[in-house]
């Protein structure tokens, strides 16, 4: 595991709305990631996990606070820059997958590529590749609604792992699948994991939550446990 974090929140604070309605979602919550490193984000409903994420991958910026993403501080990017940057180091894995209906799994695959400027057929090759990392292979011509939905599920994490991010952020990725299927989920992370990745995971579910590295549980917008899981774990 290298020492600088892939991702660091540093006293990040985040104020959903303002005045009497205003939420405050995180408070001065610090946090880093190494590569390689697992971390799984638990807490009730509305203690911030989601927000956390949304922090980390640069998809909504902190009220204060600083997050750095492979060294780079995200407070200076403007939009276009941070779209950069997501598309580049960030990988999410959303509980609704976004699939897009009308293309097929390795053309839903190929498109953060494309839109990167990678060329069509090297972005097939990255797709067909990282489809059949997970098995997927036979069913990269077929369209979202004429597979599972437990292949669907794996073709938004091929979606979110193919190029060379390192971050993955996947928020309750497991949601919608039966226990096999979302241990595969998460066998699917893990190994990305070791092979250098960092994931920040949102999930309810101790039987998940053990395949990570270190469970990070959130309450009332502040980390009140953070605790290192036993090697002996489900992994
Ligand atoms: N866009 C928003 N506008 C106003 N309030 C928001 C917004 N997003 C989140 N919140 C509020 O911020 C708090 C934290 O929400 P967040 O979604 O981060 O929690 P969570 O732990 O992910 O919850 P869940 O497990 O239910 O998904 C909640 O009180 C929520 O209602």
């Amino acid at each position: 595991m290298s020492f600088d974090p892939v991702v660091r929140l540093a006293d990040v604070s985040r104020v959903h709305g303002d005045g009497p309605q205003a939420v405050p979602a995180l408070r001065e919550v610090s946090l880093d990631v190494a590569a390689g490193e697992l971390v799984a984000v638990m807490g009730p409903s509305g203690s911030g996990k989601s927000t956390l994420l949304n922090l980390a991958g640069g998809l909504d910026r902190p009220t204060s606070g600083e997050v750095v993403v492979e060294g780079t501080p995200l407070s200076g990017m403007s939009a276009g820059e941070l779209a950069g940057l997501r598309r580049r180091h960030v990988g999410y894995v959303f509980q609704d997958l976004n699939l897009i209906p009308s293309l097929t799994a390795a053309e839903n695959v190929m498109l953060p590529r494309e839109l990167d400027g990678v060329r069509t057929g090297q972005a097939r090759r990255e797709a067909m590749d990282a489809l059949g990392e997970i098995g997927l292979a036979d069913v990269a011509g077929r369209f979202p609604d004429e597979i599972s939905g437990g292949q669907r599920q794996r073709v938004a994490i091929a979606r979110a792992l193919v190029g060379e991010r390192r971050l993955i952020l996947a928020d309750e990725p497991t949601g919608a699948l039966d226990t096999p299927t979302g241990d595969d989920v998460l066998q699917l992370l893990r190994a990305r994991c070791d092979a250098g990745a960092t994931v920040l995971l949102v999930t309810h579910e101790p039987r998940y939550a053990a395949w990570a590295d270190r469970v990070v549980f959130l309450r009332d917008g502040e980390i009140a446990d953070s605790t290192a899981v036993p090697l002996e774990s489900a992994r």
